[in-house]
């Protein structure tokens, strides 16, 4: 049974309350026995990831690790998407200012989430393409609903998935397999993904996929979490620094990037589609 956990914050009950609702757009419960957190991203319809979303999924990251939290399952609170990746209003003709703030978040929560001390699990309950599929990659574990897609479709948008993005499935599928997937921006069904190991377990429905999280979770619980940790950030800090010792460049290159007429273009025309459908 899971409920708000008075001591993490995320302080006392009522506090944890404030923290949800005053960004209602991730809801996070803790499960009092074991110390677990779900959290659920909660931006209808698809979550699309504004500066908003990261920055409360990023604040929330930052209280798991100062309260040390001991595990966290993401998950999402659409029906048919775990995330639909970045929000392409965001690189849709924005100021300097703004797209320079958002890039900074967007970083800011992947090094959170890539470097948690604590076991992460992505319970994908629907579509993650592109920036939902680093979020998923980011996680240590991922299991994901039948018949949905997955990958970083970048290249399909006349966009290029930023090197980091394309470290994280490097990390996961190999190199000669994640060339593959971002040359051709390879949207992989879940059944596909599952056979290259792009995530590592099918589950059959919603509950099965939170119980195949928790078991994962149950696994990770048993171990000395200092060794575990230790492990983890010894394969990730390879990635990590790659992004961290080149924040600055990163970002000169995102936006040098998106204000290219040619990209705005390509924006433009990927939102009309959307819009169509
Ligand atoms: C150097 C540059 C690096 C830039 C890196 C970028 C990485 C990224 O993450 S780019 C974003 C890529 N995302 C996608 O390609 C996904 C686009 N969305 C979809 O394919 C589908 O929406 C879906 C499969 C996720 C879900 O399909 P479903 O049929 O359930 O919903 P829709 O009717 O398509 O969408 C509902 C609603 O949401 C709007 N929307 C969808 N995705 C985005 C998005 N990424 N950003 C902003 N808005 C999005 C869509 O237009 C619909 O809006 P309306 O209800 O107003 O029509």
């Amino acid at each position: 049974m899971f409920v708000l956990r008075q001591c993490l914050t995320l302080g006392t009950k009522s506090s944890v309350r404030n923290f949800a609702a005053a960004t209602n757009l991730v809801n996070v419960k803790i499960n009092e026995d074991t110390g677990v957190v779900i959290m659920e991203l909660n931006k209808p319809p698809v979550n699309s990831l504004n500066y908003e979303l990261l920055e409360a999924m990023h604040r929330t990251l930052v209280k798991l690790e100062n309260e040390r939290c001991s595990g966290m399952i993401l998950t999402s609170s659409s029906p048919n998407t775990f995330s639909a990746g970045l929000d392409l209003l965001e690189m849709y003709k924005p100021t300097v200012d703004k797209a320079r703030k958002f890039w900074g978040m967007l970083q800011n929560t992947w090094i959170k989430l890539y470097s948690a001390p604590y076991p992460t699990v992505a319970a994908i309950n629907g579509h993650s393409p592109a920036g939902g599929c680093l979020l998923a990659m980011s996680c240590e574990y991922r299991i994901m609903v039948p018949k949905k897609k997955i990958g970083l479709n970048e290249t399909q948008l006349g966009i290029v998935a930023p090197q980091w993005f394309q470290d994280c499935m490097k990390n996961i599928i190999g190199s000669r397999q994640a060339e593959k997937a971002l040359i051709a921006g390879t949207l992989f069904s879940s059944e596909e993904a599952a056979k290259i190991g792009l995530i590592d377990e099918l589950a059959t429905d919603k509950e099965d996929l939170m119980k195949k999280a928790h078991d994962f979770m149950d696994e990770q619980l048993g171990l000395p979490p200092l060794a575990r940790s230790t492990v983890k950030i010894g394969f990730r800090k390879d990635t990590l620094n790659r992004l961290i010792n080149s924040r600055e460049v990163d970002t000169k290159y995102f936006i040098d990037f998106i204000f290219q007429p040619k990209v705005q273009e390509s924006l433009e025309m990927y939102l009309q589609a959307l819009k169509k459908k």
